[in-house]
């Protein structure tokens, strides 16, 4: 139904004041809406008919934006059906579940490539957070494991979620950064990749490491030791065999990645700062990314009993794993100053590299 003024008729009445298209006809009525009869259609002036296509363009073009919208929010479950319940508390697996239509599986746009115990969980459940991206649920190791690797992109695109064309696709496997063959088979793949590094003070990140390694140990009623007897040999040197601290001297991969990669396709995050302060982290990396702002403050709050931050929006109210973070031991303070110490010239060597500084030292 169009509406627009009348003045049609010979003998204006004043009574009308709108004239409805109805089937093809022009029916006066009424500003209250009654009708007062047809008019016919040819006495409508050469204006009127502009008026009326205009409108019917209009409308054409309303009708094609609604019918656009109603495919985007109208989902295909893909595979098992899945329970409100289960998207509510699950939303990533969710979302891996359900094919919106005109959206494809697409290789990533951007990486978080680690570092392992540095909030890289976190990093991704946030960033999932923001309409434009998806990201994959799973760490896939497609580049650091050579079985993964030798099944091909193909396989590798098919672990992605779906996504619509205008929408980033992030993938994070924290062994990738310390992988030395990764950086070329990522390059391989896409050289103007974008990449997020996420780092946490290397001590700290130790003990993490320490902490997630003697779990899995305990888990399978391998002995456990306390963390001085790993770091340090029996003569109390440092233990350069140990790999949690070995994956702590940061600046030996990241060589290896700007090997390959220019500096400006990183993203480094403070992980010490993701912890206590997420939205101002991720504020950065929508910049980064070239997205709007739309993961806002309201979407963390503090978990007083978890002791970390949790999301929600309408959907969803979502804490990570109780496996992310553990209670760490008590450290003798001898070893923690000693494996301070041992990082420092290594962390300069890491600021040097990056061309920033954290308060690590
Ligand atoms: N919001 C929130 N909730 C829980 N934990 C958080 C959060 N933000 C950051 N972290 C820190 O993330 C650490 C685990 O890092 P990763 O997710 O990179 O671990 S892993 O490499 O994937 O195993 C984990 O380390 P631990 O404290 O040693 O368990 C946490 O300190």
């Amino acid at each position: 139904m169009l509406m627009y003024h009348s003045n049609v008729g010979d003998k204006p009445n004043k009574n009308v004041k709108y004239s409805l298209l109805v089937d093809g006809s022009i029916r006066d009525v009424t500003q209250e809406g009654r009708s007062i009869g047809f008019v016919c259609c040819s006495k409508c002036t050469r204006f009127k008919l502009i008026v009326v296509i205009s409108l019917i363009i209009i409308g054409a073009v309303f009708v094609t934006y609604k019918l656009t919208i109603s495919f985007r929010s109208s989902p295909v479950i893909e595979s098992s059906a899945v329970s409100f319940t289960q998207s509510v508390n699950a939303t990533e697996h969710f979302s891996d579940k359900i094919r919106y239509k005109h959206t494809k599986r697409h290789l990533p746009e951007c990486i978080i490539i680690g570092i392992r115990k540095s909030g890289t969980r976190a990093l991704l459940t946030y960033l999932n957070l923001h309409p434009h991206i998806r990201t994959a649920t799973e760490e896939i190791h497609f580049f650091d494991n050579d079985d993964n690797y030798s099944r091909g992109l193909e396989w590798y695109r098919k672990k992605m979620p779906y996504s619509f064309p205008e929408e980033i696709t992030i993938e994070k496997t924290p062994a990738y950064f310390s992988t030395r063959i990764v950086p070329d088979r990522v390059y391989h793949m896409n050289s103007s990749i974008k990449l997020l590094l996420i780092v946490r003070e290397p001590y700290e990140r130790t003990v993490s490491d320490y902490v997630q390694i003697s779990m899995k140990k305990q888990a399978k009623n391998l002995p456990v030791y306390p963390f001085e007897q790993m770091v340090l040999k029996k003569n109390g040197e440092i233990n350069m065999q140990y790999s949690p601290l070995v994956r702590s001297v940061y600046h030996m991969y990241m060589e290896n990645w700007l090997r390959r990669f220019d500096l400006k396709q990183f993203h480094i995050i403070n992980g010490d700062n993701l912890i206590k302060d997420p939205y101002s982290e991720i504020r950065l990396i929508e910049d980064f990314l070239g997205l709007s702002h739309r993961i806002k403050k309201k979407n963390f709050y503090f978990n007083e009993s978890r002791g970390f931050f949790c999301i929600r929006n309408e959907t969803r109210d979502k804490c990570l794993a109780a496996s992310k973070g553990r209670e760490h031991p008590l450290i003798d303070s001898y070893v923690r100053d000693k494996l301070k110490q041992f990082f420092r010239p290594f962390n300069e060597r890491f600021f040097e590299l990056i061309q920033r500084r954290f308060d690590w030292n």
